[in-house]
């Protein structure tokens, strides 16, 4: 932040629109039971602008960094800004039940930060650690359910409503939760006589609880399935997971009611027994109306209507079902909304747990001693319901009585005996309820949510749907049926989906838009009016026309064990999109044998799980490489229907060599931390001091020939004397520079004249500024080099046309040797998946 710049401002209120909606209120003002004094908070805060909020994601050390960069570099400057008034900016605070002070809001607007130049570096550092998922813009309270979902290293965990992926970001860093060093201290046990050298035991090594995760010699053995209904917005969801390049991972697009049944290897001796995944974790976020985000979706003070919650009631029943059903006994599962329609809420959780078996199946988990500091409402255990048309209705009985008097007037539309709550007497009426958590606007200035934690006690039977609409509900208003079906759940079995007709369904009711997060902060837009062009996101009966029917099992319920599923066109989705197949490599494959060799590669990194992606499973251009659970699921589901969107992290790109013994596979970044300490020290380059780096990160190409390396400084005679091809670059800081504390390895590339250091751009940049303070642009020589000679040329032809002569056309391509840097736009735009130059013209 310059001196003398201007550190006062002031700004405009939120957009002008009329944040009143008399419907709304009422239903609201009735049902929230919110003393009187609060009701006034309520709505004020749902009129405020919403704070801005942001995580520090990534693993926990790592995370922990890039805050305390905040703390100490830019909090410092935040706090002498002022407004035009004198008054000092709130700063930005850390959320107070977040770990780790990982989370943080401000109630200055995104737009201020933005714009007003005394936020500038603050903004700089914001967008350049978010464009490498370093942090992550997340609403506070969307934060909460992977929270209270107590994942553990080494669970099995399901995202059911994934995308855009915060929450799922946040479940892939809980499963990741210390491997960094468990790996270090399983390695550590055998460096002598691997040869490796690990330098000192970290804190977190010395800290390890060894009875966690430590199947694997220290690497992750959970796993964590993305799921979302819509394909577009996986790729949304591929684009957030990624970056924390974890090979626990796979995304699927499926509609979350018919979840297939993800098969896993049968047990030795018994292959005609297949098994299946139960999860000892789910999430299901699911689509809502949306009215919790009224501070952000600022529309929907126009747009609002009780259609929402109606149409979508259903589905989220259905959703949820199937999480029970295919969660292990003992395990949790989370339900979360950002409505506050108990039609959507308190209501699903009832009619979840009563179609699972009741009470002594599921319970509702007591979360009063969970986030101490979070504020929160309990859930409610009597609402009312509106209908399409704005009349409250009581309970069905009401509903039912009034379609028995033959008015016909002002019908209420299709309502549910499950939208209402347990009547009294049922089985459902001493449901504790009251342990849902409801978060408001007003209680710490964020928007509303819901969430339920749900445990499931033993196998569930999923009792059959009973399509009860208030044209075919019992005049009593009874809820329960009888429990004709058989145990439908044990892991040997697929797993079953509560799959019979939906009562109402979106398309009967004609309600029901769920909203979607176009904008990638975790939370959801408005809906748009009633009538107008669905969101992006499917409509869940759109896709169960897409799906095959599924057979229909005794039970009443149905089969969801996928099917192969008809294709649009031969080797495409039913997108259109084509998803080739992933193959996974023989550990005898000439290339890996190659790898391991010139990588000195240790033993003790698995070997037979690298993958390619064509169906000829051919290491064409990129190698992958995944844990041995995400292979279990690859391989045998494959051919099965499940629609796997991604899987695996990329390790190795092939690209040209300088020679025929330099091996042409290196080593990409995002694989970089998950391989580095299995390379041999053959391999390796280690940097304590930061300088040298500054140099790497700044300049695309620094030469190293003709006695070049000398400007290297501590890595010069180290890349000298070093074979050329793949390094890895280990930065193993003493300790004794502030702001290069963290350790890390990177991907090196040395060619004949230079080398590369092979990170995106968007990396480099981050990296410069996160331990240097320093936004000098990327330097790419080449590129110079080109450039310069174009120009030349230019001038050539003008003089050559001035003294009538012809030019020579070629010149400045001859001068440059060739092919350049600058012909390659990918080399360019993504210097990561770019070759050198001399790599380029295959010396
Ligand atoms: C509330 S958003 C999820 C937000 C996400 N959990 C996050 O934290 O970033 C709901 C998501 O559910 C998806 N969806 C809608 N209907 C679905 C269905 N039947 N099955 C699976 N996903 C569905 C939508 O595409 C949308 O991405």
């Amino acid at each position: 932040m310059g001196r003398g710049r201007k550190r006062h401002f002031s700004w405009k209120s939120h957009a002008e629109i009329e944040k009143v909606h008399e419907k709304l209120q009422k239903y609201y003002d009735n049902l929230l039971q919110l003393p009187d004094e609060e009701k006034a908070q309520f709505w004020d805060a749902l009129r405020r602008e919403l704070p801005n909020s942001f995580r520090f994601a990534g693993s926990k050390s790592h995370a922990i960094a890039v805050r305390n960069l905040l703390k100490e570099r830019y909090m410092p400057e935040i706090v002498k800004i002022e407004h035009a008034d004198g008054r000092k900016v709130e700063p930005p605070q850390p959320v107070p039940w977040y770990p780790n002070d990982l989370a943080w809001d401000m109630t200055t607007p995104k737009n201020v930060v933005r714009k007003f130049a005394p936020f500038a570096a603050f903004q700089k550092f914001l967008v350049s650690e978010t464009s490498i998922g370093n942090i992550s813009r997340q609403e506070v309270v969307s934060m909460i359910p992977p929270l209270v979902m107590d994942v553990r290293p080494g669970m099995t965990v399901l995202d059911m409503c994934a995308s855009p992926g915060s929450k799922a970001t946040q479940l892939l860093e809980m499963i990741h939760q210390g491997e960094e060093a468990r790996i270090r201290k399983f390695l550590r046990a055998f460096a002598k006589e691997d040869g490796l050298d690990l330098g000192v035991q970290t804190e977190e090594e010395l800290e390890i609880d060894e009875d966690v995760d430590s199947a694997d010699d220290g690497r992750a053995t959970g796993l964590l399935i993305a799921n979302d209904a819509d394909y577009k917005r996986c790729h949304m969801l591929v684009h957030q997971l990624k970056r924390l390049s974890s090979p626990n991972m796979i995304v699927t697009n499926h509609d979350a009611t018919m979840y297939p049944s993800i098969r896993l290897p049968s047990e030795p001796g018994k292959p005609d027994r297949p098994r299946y995944i139960k999860f000892d974790r789910i999430l299901a976020d699911v689509p809502c109306s949306g009215d919790g985000t009224l501070r952000k979706n600022i529309n929907l003070w126009n747009d609002w209507n009780p259609n929402s919650a109606l149409g979508l009631h259903t589905t989220q029943i259905r959703i949820l079902v199937r999480a029970l059903s295919m969660l292990k006994p003992g395990g949790r599962v989370v339900y979360s909304t950002c409505s506050m329609n108990p039609v959507e809420n308190e209501a699903i959780v009832a009619a979840a747990i009563a179609k699972c078996g009741g009470p002594e199946k599921v319970e509702i988990v007591d979360c009063s001693n969970e986030l101490p500091g979070l504020k929160r409402r309990p859930g409610l255990k009597s609402w009312n319901v509106m209908d399409r048309s704005s009349r409250i209705w009581n309970s069905m009985q009401e509903v039912n009585e009034f379609l028995q008097s033959g008015e016909r007037t002002n019908m209420p539309g299709k309502l549910l005996e499950t939208m209402f709550p347990p009547p009294e007497g049922s089985a459902g009426a001493d449901l504790p309820l009251e342990r849902c958590m409801r978060v408001y606007a007003h209680l710490q200035n964020t928007g509303g949510f819901f969430i339920t934690v749900l445990h499931k006690k033993e196998e569930v039977k999923i009792r059959p749907d009973e399509p009860k609409s208030a044209s075919t509900a019992q005049p009593d208003g009874s809820r329960d049926s009888p429990a004709t079906d058989k145990p439908s759940d044990v892991a040997e079995t697929p797993d079953t989906a509560a799959q019979a007709p939906a009562a109402a369904s979106e398309s009967e009711t004609g309600a029901g838009e769920p909203r979607v997060d176009e904008n990638g902060d975790g939370e959801q837009e408005p809906t748009p009016p009633h009538g107008s062009k669905r969101p992006r996101s499917e409509e869940p009966a759109q896709l169960e026309s897409q799906e095959p029917k599924k057979p229909r099992l005794e039970n009443g319920s149905e089969q969801s064990e996928a099917k192969p599923q008809p294709q649009a066109r031969p080797g495409r989705n039913q997108h259109g999109q084509f998803e080739e197949p992933f193959k996974y490599l023989s550990p005898d494959h000439e290339v890996l044998q190659n790898i391991k060799s010139f990588y000195s590669l240790s033993a003790r990194f698995p070997q037979d799980r690298f993958m390619v992606r064509n169906a000829a499973g051919d290491p064409t251009k990129a190698i992958y490489y995944t844990s041995q659970l995400v292979k279990d699921v690859l391989v045998e589901n494959e051919g099965r229907g499940v629609k796997v969107v991604h899987g695996g992290v990329k390790m190795f790109m092939k690209q040209d060599a300088p020679s025929a013994d330099v091996c042409r596979w290196r080593i990409q970044s995002e694989g970089m931390p998950i391989i580095e300490g299995y390379v041999g020290e053959n391999r390796v380059v280690r940097l304590r001091k930061r300088e040298t780096l500054r140099k790497l990160l700044i300049e695309m190409f620094p030469k190293i020939a003709d006695g070049a390396w000398e400007q290297l400084g501590e890595i010069g005679e180290r890349v000298r004397d070093i074979g050329m091809g793949c390094l890895v670059l280990r930065l193993e800081p003493d300790g004794t520079e502030e702001s290069f504390m963290e350790r890390m390895a990177l991907p090196l590339w040395k060619s004949v004249h230079s080398l590369n250091l092979m990170l995106p751009k968007e990396e480099r940049a981050a990296m410069l500024l996160r331990i240097f303070n320093d936004t000098t642009p990327l330097i790419n020589r080449a590129l110079q080099k080109e450039k310069q000679a174009k120009i030349d040329q230019h001038e050539k032809e003008r003089r050559a046309g001035e003294n009538g002569e012809k030019a020579a056309s070629n010149d400045a391509q001859q001068e440059n040797g060739g092919t350049t840097a600058a012909e390659d736009p990918a080399m360019l735009d993504d210097v990561e998946d770019a070759p050198t130059p001399e790599g380029m013209v295959s010396d």
